[in-house]
């Protein structure tokens, strides 16, 4: 459905900054993330496949069909591709029906109601069909640019930081609606965030921007569990990385002898009687967890341990501890 081949791009006016040789695929019914840290080049990536911008060479297919850029085709947007970017592109004065509206043609009145109210219900904005969209608050003005987009039934969405703007609440709601839709309709999914349990919970593969270059491209459990570099596994939250040289000497386990270990803080347990000694230096209360950080002689670093039993220790205590799953990474 969406090819990617080659692709590089640079602005103009910026030197700094090239995408480069970007090769990717996104099939029928896929969610695909695309994460990276601020800079990397998301947005870039989305508004070529949109045709928003020339790329300098390579090529993007979607439905077997060449996106071109603004040189070529003044409007943006394939035919069954939509983009909700994050200033939505509302019209402020209009009401959100009449937003929506457009999208869909006139061929059949009835059905054009029905599946705006339908959309509407979808993403729980029906009460707010009559207002002005700018009278409505961020959360629900991106709802409106969802339900848009939605609305003629596409076979690609790319979305923008589709869950910036919303609680956690209807976030919950909007990424489940989202998964059905998929479900329902096959519609597939390219979306830029920068929360990475979005990224990890909702979708099937998971594309890592640095500096303009996809560095992995992977499942969430791939992703997460065996990434390629330290810059991919400190995108997934925090984590702790050894030299695999001191970790060896202290856990007296079998690892390479140089290099980096990445040890996730929820893969360390803490008892009071057996393991390597350890110093708590201090607690953190996170709900579900104690984030706790841990001393340990000879390891040069700090460790961040997920612990489950709120309140069971506390800074100063003397405690002992153990490494269930490490993986090597590189630099
Ligand atoms: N129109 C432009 N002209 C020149 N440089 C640009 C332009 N748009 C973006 N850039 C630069 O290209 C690089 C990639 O930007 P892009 O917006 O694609 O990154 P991003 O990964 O989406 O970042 P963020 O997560 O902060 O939104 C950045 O260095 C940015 O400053």
């Amino acid at each position: 459905m969406l090819v990617i081949r080659n692709l590089h791009k640079q602005y103009p006016n910026n030197q700094q900054f090239s995408l480069n040789n970007v090769n990717c695929e996104i099939g029928k019914g896929e969610i695909v993330s695309l994460v990276g840290a601020s800079g990397g080049g998301k947005s870039t990536l989305l508004k070529l496949i949109y045709g928003m911008l020339d790329a300098d060479s390579g090529e993007i297919l979607f439905n077997d069909k060449r996106v071109y850029g603004p040189s070529v085709n003044l409007l943006p947007g394939a035919k069954g591709m939509h983009f909700v970017q994050q200033d939505y592109n509302l019209n402020p004065y209009a009401k959100v029906y009449d937003n929506i509206a457009p999208v869909l043609p006139n061929t059949d009145l009835e059905f054009k109601k029905n599946r705006i109210h339908e959309i509407l219900e979808l993403l729980n904005i029906f009460d707010l069909k009559d207002k002005q969209a700018i009278n409505l608050s961020g959360g629900q003005q991106q709802r409106v640019a969802i339900a848009r987009a939605l609305a003629s039934g596409p076979d690609l969405l790319l979305l923008d930081e589709p869950f910036s703007n919303l609680d956690v609440i209807l976030k919950n709601h909007l990424k489940r609606d989202l998964e059905a839709l998929v479900e329902k309709t096959g519609v597939s999914i390219l979306m830029v965030t920068h929360d990475s349990n979005d990224a990890l919970s909702l979708s099937h593969r998971i594309i890592v921007l640095q500096n303009g270059q996809v560095v992995q491209v992977g499942c969430p459990k791939e992703v997460y569990n065996r990434p390629k570099s330290t810059y991919v596994a400190r995108l997934f939250g925090a984590i702790n990385i050894l030299e695999a040289s001191a970790f060896s000497k202290v856990f007296n386990r079998e690892v390479p002898k140089s290099g980096k270990l990445l040890i996730h803080p929820h893969d360390i347990g803490i008892s009071s009687v057996s393991g390597i000694p350890a110093k708590i230096l201090k607690t953190e209360y996170n709900g579900s967890f104690e984030l706790i950080i841990a001393e340990v002689e000879g390891l040069g670093r700090k460790l961040q341990i997920n612990y489950p039993y709120i309140g069971r220790f506390k800074a100063g205590d003397h405690v002992f501890i153990s490494v269930m799953s490490f993986a090597e990474v590189e630099e």
